[in-house]
């Protein structure tokens, strides 16, 4: 049996006096795995370590056993998706892919041999001599999806691949991350809470450069049992409530408003207790970890 395991043990990163990543240490098996945080939590830092595109770190890392130092080998069992996908827009779809395997080394044999299948997997079957400009935002990914995939590495790293895309693409761009990860390590960075939900069931989350959380979403999720709340509440009263309670969804009906919020005690006397769900636990994660009330806010 394959090693199919990321090994990461006590790594650092400083970008200058930033210090990007601060003693992590996590072990990812195979499926997938989701990363999440805010924006400048350090997600990119990692996956780009992982995929050997930084160097001046210090700590262990090894991918399927192999040592992070053997950059070569690493590239040969690794596939990257970065944030900023962009290739070459002038050529056609099928060029493009040809063209990537020409720089990856491999054979006309094989390049005739893979990239069609690729394509069809990718849902990109009908467009080999569509224009990679004249593709879709979800297109695109799938197409650097594919390219991440033409030498068939075992380790498949995806930085926030979803992000502008409609939800019908997000979904059917989700499904295909988790086709991928049957016979792979799939990592999935993000800072959509509902992205991780749907496809991942073990995750990390991060923050300002620590690990704030490993483990599975289950776990997570249990951890806010007992402290969401929905209430009704007049709308007057929001203000005083968002000052005193982490609000994780509201519905404002007229005068009237649906808040969601997590508390240690029933926070109004109509407040019904109710499952929480991951939202409410990365919430309470960050609140819990230092993280404002109203810095929180744009992650939902
Ligand atoms: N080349 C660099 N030089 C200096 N600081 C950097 C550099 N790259 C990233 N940083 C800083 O390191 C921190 C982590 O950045 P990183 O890009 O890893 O975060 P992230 O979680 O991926 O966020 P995002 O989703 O916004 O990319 C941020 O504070 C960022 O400003």
């Amino acid at each position: 049996m394959d090693n199919m395991q990321i090994e990461i043990s006590n790594l650092n990163k400083f970008y200058g006096k930033k210090h990007a990543l601060q003693n992590i240490n996590l072990s990812i098996g195979q499926g997938m795995f989701g990363l999440l945080g805010r924006n400048g939590a350090g997600k990119t830092t990692l996956m780009k370590t992982l995929a050997t595109l930084l160097n001046k770190k210090s700590g262990d890392i090894t991918v399927c056993g192999i040592p992070i130092q053997n950059a070569k080998e690493i590239c040969r069992i690794t596939g990257y998706l970065p944030q900023e996908f962009s290739m070459y827009p002038s050529m056609k779809v099928y060029e493009a892919m040809d063209y990537l395997g020409v720089l990856s080394g491999l054979d006309c044999k094989t390049r005739k041999g893979r990239i069609p299948g690729l394509l069809e997997k990718v849902n990109l079957g009908d467009h080999h001599r569509t224009k990679v400009k004249a593709l879709s935002g979800g297109m695109k990914r799938r197409l650097g999806i594919a390219q991440a995939i033409l030498h068939d590495p075992k380790v498949l790293i995806v930085d926030e691949p979803t992000a502008g895309l409609d939800p019908e693409e997000r979904i059917r761009f989700r499904n295909l991350l988790c086709e991928l990860a049957e016979e792979r390590i799939v990592i999935l960075s993000t800072h959509i809470v509902g992205d991780i939900e749907a496809t991942c069931e073990d995750i990390a989350i991060m923050d300002n450069g620590k690990l704030l959380y490993k483990g599975t979403v289950k776990e997570l999720t249990r951890t806010a049992t007992n402290k969401v709340y929905t209430a009704e509440i007049a709308r007057i009263e929001l203000n005083a409530l968002k000052e005193k309670y982490i609000v994780t969804g509201m519905l404002t009906m007229g005068e009237r408003v649906n808040v969601r919020l997590l508390a240690n005690e029933q926070p109004t006397t109509n407040a019904i207790l109710c499952e929480p769900n991951i939202e409410d636990a990365y919430m309470l994660r960050m609140h819990e970890s230092g993280v404002a009330a109203h810095q929180l806010g744009g992650n939902l």
